[in-house]
């Protein structure tokens, strides 16, 4: 995985062949954010929808020495695992006209680059029209990519999340801001792995936070 000095790499990597284009609109494009990008997708967007994908589950199981760890530290971010069963909600925003062009030659540095994922194009279904579904752009991190970790114990994965940082802040805001995004979401939206990693992170902030004794004895 390539880290900040792609800036310096003369071949960077191409961006998508033709992306999926939504809705019927060639000059519009739907992408697909399930991680970061539900909170912080930092591009210009003219529309958003909070949905999901079937067929994919959400894991923590890619690595990340940039945005929320470091090559000595790695942290863990999500990517998402083909699953005949799986479920993963989050947010498609439509780009339009100039903003695809700009949406993803930023998506290319912060997801590919920086981040080891691929694009791959998905069917979104809008919570609100689930029976209008859109194609739209995700950016997956495949077990190829270097960064990849693969699996783990929850309790494992939590104990990473709780020890890494990285230019983008804590691993543990990454989790926390995507458990509050599934909140939203409300109970029809469940991500059984995601709820056991804070779980895990709930029953070991106790041994990273002193105690009032603690305290009084500093
Ligand atoms: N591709 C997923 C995951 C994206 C993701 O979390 N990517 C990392 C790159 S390793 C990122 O952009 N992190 C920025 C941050 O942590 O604020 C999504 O659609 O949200």
């Amino acid at each position: 995985m390539k880290q900040a000095s792609a800036a310096q790499d003369p071949s960077p990597a191409s961006p998508p062949a033709q992306p999926p284009r939504g809705d019927g609109d060639p000059q519009a494009l739907w992408i697909f954010g399930y991680g970061s990008l539900v909170w912080r997708p930092d591009f210009a967007y003219s529309d958003s929808r909070v949905g999901f994908v079937r067929g994919y589950s959400r894991r923590f199981w890619q690595g990340d020495t940039f945005h929320r760890g470091s090559d000595k530290m790695p942290g863990r971010v999500v990517t998402l695992l083909e699953d005949h069963e799986g479920c993963t909600w989050g947010v498609a925003y439509q780009v339009r006209d100039e903003q695809v062009s700009e949406a993803l030659k930023y998506l290319n540095v912060r997801e590919a680059e920086l981040g080891g994922y691929d694009t791959k194009e998905v069917t979104f279904y809008p919570q609100d029209t689930p029976d209008q579904p859109l194609k739209a752009l995700a950016y997956v991190a495949t077990p190829q990519n270097p960064g990849y970790l693969g699996p783990a114990p929850e309790e494992a994965i939590a104990t990473q999340i709780l020890a890494c940082h990285g230019f983008s802040g804590h691993n543990l805001e990454y989790l926390l801001r995507l458990a509050d995004f599934m909140q939203l979401c409300g109970p029809q939206a469940q991500d059984e792995h995601l709820a056991a990693i804070v779980d895990a992170v709930g029953a070991m902030l106790p041994c990273f936070c002193p105690t009032k004794q603690a305290l009084a004895l500093v």
